[in-house]
């Protein structure tokens, strides 16, 4: 649906309001363009001033004087304009530095339940492209929209003060052109909002081609990604040429009326000469006065322009930092160093309220303890996890650790007493040393290595030709699986947390492989509260607990065997290989 305008004029007044950050900045600016623009009233005073005494009078000194008044006042404005321009860069960029910065702050504040919701290429869009559009507001609409608005508003009141008859009649066209702007921003402005989401979703599709780059080539789905990009390529090439086509219209249409306007002025003017009523110079006079009129309505028809679509934009990022839910990561009581007794208490969760995900679930740690989560696929153990990390709410029930409910806790502390290796092993774009680092900033080279060494991981990271300073490539794709994995259990050593949360990965390893993440895991889990989400055999019997899980709920708990021997449904599950 196409929002209505007065959404653009919220967004016009919050962009106001970031302005008011530098309002020194903005006064400057104010008081150099009204300088830089009373000065044009200059040139029309000395065409009058030739024609009707220095020409008249043959007055040579008169030309020296009124060409260097001429040359004076055209140095000082452009002058003028130089500053302006250098204030409004800074200006400028300060305050977009300020909106990025809060749009980046947002996003990384949001919680992931507004991240299920949202595509990333359109959360890219917002800030690639509609940040520099909402910048261009600025500039325009300051830079651009000020000047010209003081320019009509000086040459106007030049005219005024000239000949009151006359600038009434040639300002006839001028009501005819504020209403074509006006129509022309409302009809554009839910256009350009469409335009914009069909960029989002373009960028989107793009984003998911790059990531799924090997499932299109392993599935040899390039046609039919052709075709999606295509599609939404064409909705966007639809929406630009329709703002385009609008433009098209608005544009030569306003300019028209304006040479109406100096049409009307000179016909008149003429009559008036003819009957003596102006003298010739005031006809000259007028006739720059005007040009001075119209030059910047014309622009300014380029900037309402601009506007539209850039408030168009600014409202995308508003949206964004208007978002509510935002995770407040100090509130609550700091934990110290958690012993890790954790209690799991009639949780009911669901990712939608309405489909439950788990019900009636309990589960108890002890500290030290280390217990093992197994389940088919999707019963809900990696959901445990997203819980205790606060990442999402319960619905219902309580999770305690230590005795308090984890609510009592800041989120930054519960997350700073918590290693949680997820099960894709992510692994950011940049070297070994800054992913490890992730775990410990100030880790020095020895803590790495030896962190490299519990996990397993020291003699692959010697043996690459740059050693810590190698590449992983994006999400770590220049690692082998298992590679990655021990580089995610040496970031939970160097973070040094008490409870430590493991997703083993499903993807098959080979053996010498899988024996190195289980040596390491043993290494990890020494003095730690552990629940790991166990696939491997070895994981299961080592843990001093087991949790079986089923369509969230937890069927039973005990050790291997005992298990074996009272749950159909493990010796299923160890059957099969589920684990
Ligand atoms: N972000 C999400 N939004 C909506 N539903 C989700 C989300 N994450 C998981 N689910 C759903 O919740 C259920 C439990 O998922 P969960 O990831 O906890 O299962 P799991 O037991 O860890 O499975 P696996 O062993 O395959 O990782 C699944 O039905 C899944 O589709």
């Amino acid at each position: 649906m196409p929002d209505r305008p007065s959404s653009s004029l919220s967004a016009a007044r919050r962009l106001l309001q970031f302005a008011r950050a530098h309002w020194r900045m903005a006064l400057l600016q104010f008081v150099l363009a009204v300088f830089g623009t009373s000065l044009i009233i200059v040139f029309p005073g000395v065409v009058q001033w030739f024609v009707d005494d220095i020409i008249p009078s043959k007055d040579i000194a008169g030309i020296w004087k009124a060409g260097g008044l001429a040359v004076g006042a055209f140095f000082l404005r452009e002058f003028l304009f130089y500053v302006r321009t250098r204030v409004n860069s800074v200006f400028e960029q300060r305050m977009i530095f300020d909106l990025r910065g809060q749009l980046h702050r947002k996003i990384a504040r949001l919680p992931l339940s507004w991240f299920d919701r949202q595509s990333t290429g359109d959360i890219l869009t917002r800030m690639a492209d509609d940040v520099p559009a909402t910048q261009r507001v600025i500039l325009e609409g300051i830079e651009q929209g000020l000047t010209s608005i003081l320019q009509i508003i000086i040459s106007a009141v030049v005219m005024f003060y000239t000949n009151s008859a006359f600038a009434l009649i040639v300002m006839i066209p001028t009501p005819f052109i504020a209403a074509g702007g006006w129509l022309f921003a409302r009809w554009v402005a839910p256009r350009a909002k469409l335009a914009r989401e069909a960029s989002s979703h373009m960028n989107s599709l793009l984003h998911d081609t790059i990531t799924g780059i090997r499932q299109i080539k392993s599935y040899t789905a390039e046609d039919t990604k052709q075709e999606d990009f295509n599609e939404a390529s064409h909705r966007l090439r639809q929406s630009q040429q329709r703002l385009m086509t609008a433009w098209a219209v608005y544009s030569p249409l306003m300019g028209f009326f304006g040479s109406f306007g100096l049409v009307m002025l000179l016909s008149l003017g003429a009559y008036g000469t003819i009957q003596g009523e102006i003298t010739t110079g005031e006809l000259f006079k007028f006739i720059f006065l005007l040009g001075f009129f119209f030059e910047p309505i014309a622009r300014l028809h380029g900037v309402n322009q601009t506007l539209v679509t850039g408030l168009a934009s600014a409202e995308r990022v508003f949206k964004i930092l208007d978002q509510e839910g935002e995770e407040d990561l100090e509130r609550g009581q700091a934990l110290i160093r958690a012993q890790g007794a954790i209690e799991f208490q009639d949780i009911g969760f669901g990712y939608q309220p309405e489909k439950p995900v788990l019900q009636h679930l309990h589960l108890t740690v002890h500290p030290r303890q280390t217990i093992a989560i197994v389940g088919a696929t999707g019963s809900g153990k990696s959901t445990l996890f997203q819980l205790l990390t606060r990442f999402y709410d319960p619905q219902s029930g309580s999770i305690t650790l230590d005795g308090k409910d984890i609510t009592a806790y800041s989120r930054i502390s519960l997350r700073d007493s918590i290693a949680y290796v997820t099960q894709d092993a992510f692994l950011f774009a940049g070297t070994i040393r800054e992913n490890l680092r992730l775990g410990k900033h100030d880790a020095t080279e020895e803590e790495l290595w030896l962190a490299l060494r519990h996990a397993c991981a020291e003699e692959f990271v010697r043996q690459h030709p740059n050693g810590l300073d190698a590449q992983v490539g994006e999400r770590g794709v220049m690692l082998s699986g298992g590679e990655r994995q021990r580089i995610a259990m040496a970031r939970a050593f160097l973070k040094d947390a008490p409870i430590l949360l493991l997703d083993e990965a499903t993807s098959a390893v080979d053996n010498r492989s899988e024996q190195l993440i289980q040596q390491a895991l043993e290494t990890l889990r020494q003095d730690r509260t552990c629940l790991v989400i166990a696939h491997r055999l070895s994981t299961v019997v080592s843990a001093d607990v087991i949790y079986v899980m089923r369509q969230g709920e937890v069927l039973a708990h005990g050790r291997h065997e005992e298990l074996l021997e009272s749950c159909a449904y493990y010796r299923e599950l160890a059957s099969l290989a589920l684990l």
